[in-house]
């Protein structure tokens, strides 16, 4: 499936064309009828008789854009030269790489930054290992760890197709937290490799993010890593979901009224998201949460009490609701959708309680169309950037890392999650607040700030934070002060 399926994409096409055989207004004309809007055009040769130009055309998906291919050659006198995918050309060589931060501009800069002034560095650390947080790339370090099982709902396509997710979480821990996050695409799927893998290479690192690693191996690589490093663990696809989604339900319920612990919550997907999602819903004081996957509802006594879904089943689904998601929904105030491509019908929405709120998150299709959800739903969100409502991580890991980096934590609690749901549910104000709007932008500029801030007080009130100089005075500071300790 090419990226652009899934969503407006810009193309750029090379067309060849006869003079005599055909106009430009034809062209136009063709690439119109099949739905694309041209935004530029360039001549890039010209003689007396050929022309090529360059035509970049928005188009919607896929579909779409085999329609004007097949418009555009069903003309006289064209030959379509080339097609480039802007998604593509924005991949080229991938899209991060490491900058040094000083030049080496002559001999002494050399002995000083590598041999042998690097060696009196290097026992410092040896004499107090502490010291890697304050004199190597520790300080800023975030390992982005995949083993490629669960890509966005892509499912199991291995570590090389993972990488371009994990360069963009790069991208985003770099852009919105100014955190130094390496893509590490793992290739083996056993976990006792994964987690001996992920321990041999911490000492290079501040935190390790796990992501997109598939459900239930996610949850045992999680707790053992967490037990067995002196860094934090997060698993995003678990947390930075759950977090977000709270904060996107907290203000969703203030729009329609209504109070978490009164609310029939349908939650689709029980894997690593979902999981997650639920036990933070039930932190906030939700009460009716009832968990749907393949199999239908999960409900106590059709699970061994040991296994994922059974231990699931005994703290959600408290009136043993039974039967499938379209039989579940009937009078749900809440959907949400961690699952896959569709799985939530029109009619399945219309049958939902007055004022639906329906968080359709699957990656990167989601589980109802928000075009149509939204003419029967009150609050619609995606996990999209192309719809209104995008909730997404993004909106959690980077000011969850950034503050658990600058105050050293030794783990991440409960209290800090939740810190961080309210301080992204904080930066919509009362104001501000509506249908299309129940959750900040991910480019909103304070967001990482106040996720940081939040986190950092939480750290300090669960004891967990263990950076040396006074804590509190890091609170709404800028990020991270390279002198001090
Ligand atoms: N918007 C966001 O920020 C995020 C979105 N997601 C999306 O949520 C989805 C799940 O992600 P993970 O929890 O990491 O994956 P996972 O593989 O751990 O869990 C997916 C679960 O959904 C279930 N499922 C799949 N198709 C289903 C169907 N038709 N009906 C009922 N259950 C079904 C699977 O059996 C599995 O239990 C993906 O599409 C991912 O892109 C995940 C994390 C963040
Ligand atoms: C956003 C994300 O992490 C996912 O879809 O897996
Ligand atoms: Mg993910």
């Amino acid at each position: 499936m090419s990226s652009s399926a899934h969503g407006i994409n810009t193309i750029i096409l090379r067309l060849e064309m006869d003079k005599e055989l055909v106009t430009f207004g034809q062209v136009a004309t063709a690439i119109n009828e099949a739905g694309g809007d041209i935004i530029a055009i360039d001549v890039n040769q010209s003689t007396k008789t050929m022309t090529t130009r360059d035509i970049t055309i928005q188009v919607g998906d896929d579909a779409q854009q085999a329609l004007i291919m097949h418009g555009l050659l069903d003309l006289p006198g064209i030959r379509i030269i080339n097609v480039s995918d802007q998604v593509f050309l924005m991949h080229l060589g991938g899209k991060i790489e490491t900058h040094p931060k000083m030049r080496i501009k002559n001999r002494a800069d050399l002995s000083r930054v590598y041999t042998p002034g690097v060696a009196k560095v290097c026992m410092a650390i040896h004499d107090d290992p502490l010291k890697a947080h304050s004199l190597t790339i520790k300080r800023n370090t975030v390992a982005v760890v995949s083993d490629g099982t669960a890509v966005l709902g892509l499912g199991n396509i291995g570590p090389e197709a993972a990488m371009p997710v994990m360069e963009g979480k790069a991208m985003l821990f770099k852009q919105m937290a100014d955190v130094d996050a390496f893509p590490i695409c793992l290739n083996t799927q056993d976990t006792e490799e994964i987690i001996r893998t992920v321990k041999a290479i911490a000492p290079a690192f501040g935190g390790i993010n796990l992501e997109d690693i598939s459900s239930p191996r996610c949850f045992e690589i999680e707790q053992r890593l967490i037990e067995e490093l002196d860094i934090p663990v997060f698993h995003d696809d678990q947390h930075g979901t759950a977090v977000v989604i709270l904060a996107g339900l907290i203000n969703a319920l203030k729009i329609v009224d209504k109070k978490i612990e009164d609310c029939k919550i349908v939650i689709c997907g029980i894997g690593a998201a979902g999981i997650a999602c639920t036990k933070m819903l039930l932190t906030a004081g939700a009460v009716n949460v009832i968990g749907v996957d393949r199999a239908g509802a999960i409900v106590a006594g059709d699970y061994d009490t040991n296994s994922v879904f059974g231990q699931y089943a005994a703290m959600t689904n408290p009136y043993l609701t039974q039967g499938d998601l379209h039989q579940v929904i009937e009078d749900a105030d809440v959907f949400i959708g961690v699952s896959g491509p569709n799985v939530l019908h029109v009619e399945d929405v219309q049958r939902m309680a007055k004022d639906p709120i329906v968080f359709a998150m699957a990656n990167p299709t989601p589980e109802i169309a928000p075009e149509l959800a939204e003419p029967f739903v009150r609050v619609m969100a995606t996990g999209r950037s192309d719809y209104p409502n995008q909730i997404n991580n993004v909106l959690c890991f980077p000011g969850l890392f950034r503050g658990v980096l600058d105050c050293r934590a030794s783990r991440i609690t409960e209290g800090m999650k939740l810190a961080a749901s309210h301080a992204i549910a904080s930066a919509v104000s009362d104001e501000e607040l509506n249908e299309q709007y129940i959750i900040p932008s991910v480019f909103h500029n304070e967001v990482a700030a106040r996720v940081r801030d939040a986190v950092i007080h939480a750290a300090i009130e669960d004891g967990v934070a263990r950076r040396r100089r006074r804590l509190e005075t890091m609170i709404g500071t800028a990020y991270m002060d390279p002198t001090s300790d």
